[in-house]
């Protein structure tokens, strides 16, 4: 049954809710890992929307930037107040859920606070340095920040030009930043709310540079928060989107920190000038993992918002007709509309699901570096570079082609489509810019094709076992390890082409980096394919382990469109593989899965439980009731407050006149 009919909802919206062949609630438990947490989720909803004080003063696209980040400030302030109230405090979540229920996708001052201040204290700072710093950031006694990236250089850490230099004599490193290329430039909440920021800085001991460290770093007096001398903050100017958010902009000039602001739980400044090495050299990027690793089910969830509204839309929207001319269609019954949406759906559900087995492999890795093995860090380096590159490059394929199936009314902030997409692309920059990722992870894939050359391929680890099959024909009665194979293939031959451009060009004389960069094209096609043949065997798998039947057959369906539809996406490369015939039979199953999937079209995306105040989308809502509703939020627009402008008065007015003499 679909949990969220209601009496007064738009009649279509209804007819689409009863006819869900499963229970919407116990699909949100399947999507969100536990009965448990799918229902803290509608808890949390239900708590918020009684408290009047927590809701929006007016909706986010009739506000300025100033008024933007007031109300993210304001309901900061409000739920630190209200939270041991309404979360488990110590669930990172329920945290992240609750923000985005009352503040939104836009930003807010503690946006960067729970996911890159604390982290790296908790996994990098000592047991004093968490004593000194944690419990005072976690009652937000002060507001923190990451600021690594600067004006000159983002993507490669090694040019970083913000120094540490430690002063034996006054036990202290000195912050410099001494060009105009080494501001640091991005970071969110560095512009005008954090007092407090991890800062990525070169560490430098006896004049030797021993790359970047991070260190904990105070920019703004307790008391005043003016910045503190020594210190230029301010906010980088408005975005694409994310406004509500105060990116900033920080230099240094011989500001001082005492050696213990050093993070110093894994690589270490004695107080003699002795440098301890890390146990991996690239522990300190450890934080930029664990964000990427949450980045396939956040993105997957800002899918899951775009197609939450175009779908509900779809359903509502009449346009045109099939065979009854009495009645315009709903425009969900055409081809096409499903065509656009459904394979979307299918991978928000993938993203989600590889999403949260990426959290709980990086929790793994923690546990492990913690005790001290580093072994697993470049698998999941490897993994998540390319899962966050392929993820938020499809989900904003996905969000742009939900905004044009709503047509016109997409195009208007009402629909909040394309807020969605401006922050959610932001993340094919953010924590690595996609191109710069998927060479990280092709790296590894060349490597792995390399031990395969050299004889070892017993050493290759589960994920990158397949590239030393020999895969050459499909039996077509295809089931889902049938198309994994076809992936398989695709995946591996890629692999394989690249490695060998790489490994010519080098034999034809061509220096590494320069034969690098020549085949850098094939290479990053390799890691996408390999990436996307994850995402495939991870949704499998997942199908594979649920229990309720009702919930696995749709599940199945929606795997059949993901399935079928991935196939005819990567045609090129199967080519070799698969018949024309056989690409045809793919295309068909492609239709008949759409068919089969559209009477649950509506309870699919009803499931990811997005509520009315977090949807912020008048297209959107719950219940259908869409077209008094936009009239009702154009009459709001504050330009509506007054029928005749000063535009009008001043300049428009008086060009009329003039023009009538
Ligand atoms: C509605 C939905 C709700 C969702 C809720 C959430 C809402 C969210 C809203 C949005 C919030 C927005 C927040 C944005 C926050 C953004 C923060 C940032 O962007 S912080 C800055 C991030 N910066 C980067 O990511 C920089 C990218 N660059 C790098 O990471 C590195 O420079 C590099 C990895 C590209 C290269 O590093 P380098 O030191 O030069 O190494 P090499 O390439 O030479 O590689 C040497 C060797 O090391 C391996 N390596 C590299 N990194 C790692 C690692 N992390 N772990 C393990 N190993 C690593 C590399 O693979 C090489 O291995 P080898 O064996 O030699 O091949
Ligand atoms: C919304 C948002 C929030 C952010 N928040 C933070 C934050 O909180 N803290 C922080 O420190 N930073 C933050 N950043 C900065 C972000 O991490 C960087 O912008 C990102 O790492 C990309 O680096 P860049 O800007 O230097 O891009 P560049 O590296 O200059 O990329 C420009 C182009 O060059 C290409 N390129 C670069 N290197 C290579 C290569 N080796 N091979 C092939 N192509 C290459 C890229 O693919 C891209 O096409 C944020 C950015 C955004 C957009």
């Amino acid at each position: 049954m679909n949990q969220s009919i209601k009496p007064g909802d738009n009649p279509d919206l209804t007819e689409e809710r009863l006819s869900g062949t499963f229970d919407t609630n116990s699909m949100a438990a399947v999507i969100y890992g536990s009965d448990k947490l799918a229902q803290r989720r509608r808890e949390i909803s239900e708590a918020v929307s009684r408290i009047p004080e927590l809701q929006d003063s007016k909706p986010c696209p009739f506000m300025t930037r100033e008024e933007k980040i007031l109300e993210g400030s304001r309901k900061s302030a409000i739920l630190n107040r209200l939270l041991p109230g309404l979360i488990d405090l110590d669930s990172f979540e329920e945290t992240v859920f609750i923000h985005q229920e009352v503040i939104g996708i836009e930003g807010h001052p503690l946006a960067l606070h729970e996911s890159l201040f604390i982290p790296p204290i908790a996994t990098q700072g000592t047991d004093e340095q968490q004593k000194k710093w944690l419990g005072r950031a976690q009652r937000r006694e002060i507001i923190g920040c990451y600021a690594q990236t600067e004006l000159g250089h983002g993507s490669n850490l090694r040019a970083l030009e913000t120094t540490a230099t430690f002063d034996i004599s006054s036990q202290e490193f000195i912050l410099n930043s001494p060009t105009i290329t080494s501001l640091k430039w991005w970071p969110g909440a560095l512009g005008k709310s954090a007092n407090w920021s991890i800062v990525i800085a070169n560490l430098i001991v006896h004049d030797k540079n021993h790359g970047p460290h991070p260190f904990m770093v105070q920019l703004r007096d307790e008391k005043s928060h003016e910045p503190l001398p020594g210190i230029t903050v301010g906010d980088i100017g408005p975005k694409m989107a994310f406004n509500g958010a105060d990116n900033g902009f920080l230099g240094f000039e011989n500001y001082r920190i005492p050696r213990e602001n050093m993070l110093m739980r894994h690589s270490k400044v004695t107080p003699d000038g002795g440098y301890i090495r890390p146990p991996h050299a690239k522990i300190g990027y450890s934080g930029m993992v664990r964000v990427r690793s949450r980045m396939a089910a956040e993105q997957g969830l800002f899918l899951a918002h775009a197609l939450t509204i175009a779908v509900r839309y779809s359903a509502i929207r009449r346009q045109g007709y099939l065979e009854d001319r009495s009645r315009e269609v709903k425009v969900l019954d055409y081809q096409t509309q499903q065509h656009r949406l459904f394979p979307s759906i299918a991978r928000a559900y993938a993203f989600i699901f590889c999403g949260f087995e990426t959290i709980r492999l990086y929790d793994q890795l923690l546990i492990d570096v913690q005790n001290g093995n580093t072994s697993g860090m470049a698998d999941l380096h490897a993994l998540t570079s390319g899962l966050k590159s392929v993820v938020t490059h499809q989900t904003g394929e996905g969000i742009e082609q939900a905004r044009m199936a709503c047509g016109g009314h997409g195009y208007s902030m009402a629909s909040y489509i394309s807020e969605i997409y401006g922050v959610a692309i932001g993340g094919c920059t953010y924590e690595g810019e996609n191109m710069v990722m998927l060479l990280q992870l092709a790296r590894y894939l060349v490597k792995s094709i390399e031990m395969i050359q050299n004889g070892k391929s017993k050493n290759l680890g589960p994920m990158v076992a397949y590239l030393a099959a020999n895969e050459s024909e499909i039996d077509l009665n295809l089931g889902p390890n049938e198309y994994l194979k076809v992936f398989q293939y695709a995946a591996r031959s890629q692999a394989w082409r690249a490695t060998e451009k790489f490994q010519k060009l080098r034999n034809s004389g061509m220096s590494k980096e320069q034969a690098w960069n020549q085949a850098s094209v094939e290479l990053t096609r390799a890691s996408r394919l390999h990436t996307r043949l994850y995402i495939m065997s991870t949704f499998i798998n997942h199908v594979g382990s649920v229990v309720d039947q009702k919930i696995k057959k749709v599940l199945i369906d929606l795997l059949n469109v993901h399935i079928t539809y991935e196939v005819m996406d990567i045609g090129i490369y199967v080519q070799g593989l698969l018949s024309s015939d056989q690409m045809d039979l793919i295309r068909n199953q492609l239709y008949v899965s759409l068919e089969t999937i559209r009477p649950n079209a509506v309870s699919l995306v009803d499931s990811f439980q997005i509520s009315d105040m977090q949807l912020r989308s008048v297209l959107g809502r719950r219940d259908g009731n869409v077209y008094e509703n936009l009239f009702k939020w154009a009459k709001s627009c504050p330009l509506n407050d007054k029928d005749v402008l000063e535009s009008v008065t001043k300049y428009l007015k008086p060009m009329m006149d003039k023009s009538k003499l």
